[in-house]
């Protein structure tokens, strides 16, 4: 298959025009022909080509007009100017103020074609230097740790889903890293220069989840005292992550889907459909299929997300990976906090690695940082370790011979409300007397699986 290569020829002699067109044909080349600089600058200011070969004419500077126009509005397309002998000078200008070449009449058929060739040659090179600004720009980006085989293939996937712009389905436990994989996608996509926006779908009610991604008129509800874009209009050809997709309402699932389908958006109150441009990435802990069973969510929904699904396996799957997430963790934290810890205790690696990772990366993660801020030596000690990894249980504000912080307290009473309330965060919500989001913020900095609750 060729690549499609586009060109616009504007000559006013029929003759000349029917030449050159001639000369250009081969395959994979698209080619527009205008008769007047009006036209041709009125297509430019539509469309983008590859090359713009322009006839000088004598007398009028319509084309030098036409020249600085694709060259501010479209910098990468080459323009290659055509000229009489009588008008060399002029050609030269042009090419100062940006034009790639001239060809004088009468031309040959081979020269039009070295010409060609040039040019693609030239769009070849842009093109790899694009690549490898973006391959640069990743490199900083963030980091997939782990080298088991399942991180591996996690890997591969990303690279293969990324530049397809397609809805990409992410699923597993709490904590495995689903919002990174979406980030990498993003990253290695076409997008990467746009936005990217996570949303957690569970955090919020019904009513600020809509208002929140679909923007509301003026008036839709008391106190909207202006039209507001929602994430899906602001993120103009950006990425979105929409989190927790299990546990969005119906009323907003009906919206998301007309986004998928037709790529428009209603604005809580409004009637009118606003044009998008974003690509959705959602993420579960929940099995979507049976939600869907459960009749919470629309099967055709679940059709129109499924169409890429990552699973990322919980740690305790690829334990080989733990030791790799220690070292890694160790030396951030040690570089952020300015701490001379240098290892771990054998001791400590061997209750980390017996440990089941409830709340996967994210809770490896809080355990490295937290030893490393109660460090002053070279070595991390079990003493260190949160008294649930030292295998001592809680009564009360103390863990054994040893008192809770206030912090491991509220953790340890979260985990105790949750487990009566058999992980009904609306119920937890209510008996600790705190609201949902700020529910939602604890179970994620604590790293809580939401399947353990
Ligand atoms: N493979 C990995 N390499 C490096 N860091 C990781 C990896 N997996 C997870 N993390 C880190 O663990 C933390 C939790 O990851 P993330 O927020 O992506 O998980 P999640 O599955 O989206 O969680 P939740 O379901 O609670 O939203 C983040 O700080 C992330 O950077």
């Amino acid at each position: 298959m060729y690549e499609q290569f586009r060109i616009l020829v504007v000559e006013d002699d029929p003759h000349s025009l029917d030449e050159l067109e001639q000369a250009l044909s081969g395959p994979g080349h698209e080619i527009t022909t205008c008769q007047e600089t009006q036209c041709a600058l009125d297509l430019v200011e539509r469309e983008a080509f590859d090359l713009v070969m322009t006839d000088l004419h004598t007398g009028g500077r319509g084309e030098l007009t036409l020249l600085a126009r694709v060259k501010s509005d479209h910098p990468e397309t080459e323009v290659v100017i055509i000229t009489g002998s009588s008008s060399v000078e002029r050609a030269v200008e042009a090419m100062k103020r940006g034009a790639l070449h001239y060809l004088t009449k009468p031309y040959s058929e081979e020269e039009v074609r070295v010409l060609v060739e040039r040019v693609k040659e030239k769009r070849i090179v842009r093109e790899e230097l694009e690549e490898l600004r973006s391959y640069v720009r990743n490199r900083q980006g963030p980091r997939l740790i782990g080298k088991s085989p399942q991180v591996q293939e996690l890997k591969r996937h990303i690279v293969r889903v990324a530049p397809l712009d397609c809805t990409v389905l992410i699923t597993g436990e709490t904590g495995t890293g689903k919002e990174l994989v979406s980030q990498m996608i993003h990253q290695n996509s076409k997008r990467a220069d746009k936005r990217q926006f996570a949303v957690n779908c569970g955090s919020l009610s019904e009513e600020l989840l809509c208002n929140e991604l679909f923007g509301h008129e003026r008036e839709a509800f008391t106190g909207a005292q202006r039209t507001t874009k929602g994430i899906f209009e602001s993120l103009d050809g950006g990425t979105v992550l929409l989190d927790e997709i299990g546990e969005m309402p119906m009323s907003a699932q009906v919206q998301l889907l007309r986004v998928l389908q037709e790529k428009k958006v209603v604005r809580v109150g409004g009637t009118e459909e606003v044009p998008v441009d974003v690509r959705i990435l959602v993420a579960t802990h929940r099995r979507l299929e049976d939600e869907v069973k459960a009749g919470r969510f629309r099967e055709d929904l679940y059709y129109r997300l499924n169409v890429f699904t990552m699973k990322i396996p919980p740690l305790r799957e690829r334990a080989d990976d733990i030791p790799l997430f220690c070292n890694y963790f160790l030396e951030r934290y040690a570089k952020d906090y300015d701490k001379p810890v240098e290892r771990l205790s054998n001791e400590v690696l061997d209750l980390l690695t017996a440990y089941s990772f409830p709340g996967n990366v994210r809770e490896l993660k809080n355990i490295i940082e937290r030893a490393v801020i109660l460090s002053d030596g070279a070595v991390i000690e079990r003493t260190h370790l949160p008294a649930r990894l030292r295998g001592q249980s809680a009564v009360c504000g103390s863990a054994g011979d040893l008192l809770l912080s206030l912090a491991e307290l509220e953790e340890r009473h979260i985990r105790l409300v949750l487990e009566k309330t058999k992980g009904n965060k609306s119920k937890a919500a209510q008996i600790l007397g705190i609201d949902r989001t700020s529910l939602w913020r604890k179970i994620k900095r604590m790293g809580l699986a939401n399947d353990a609750h």
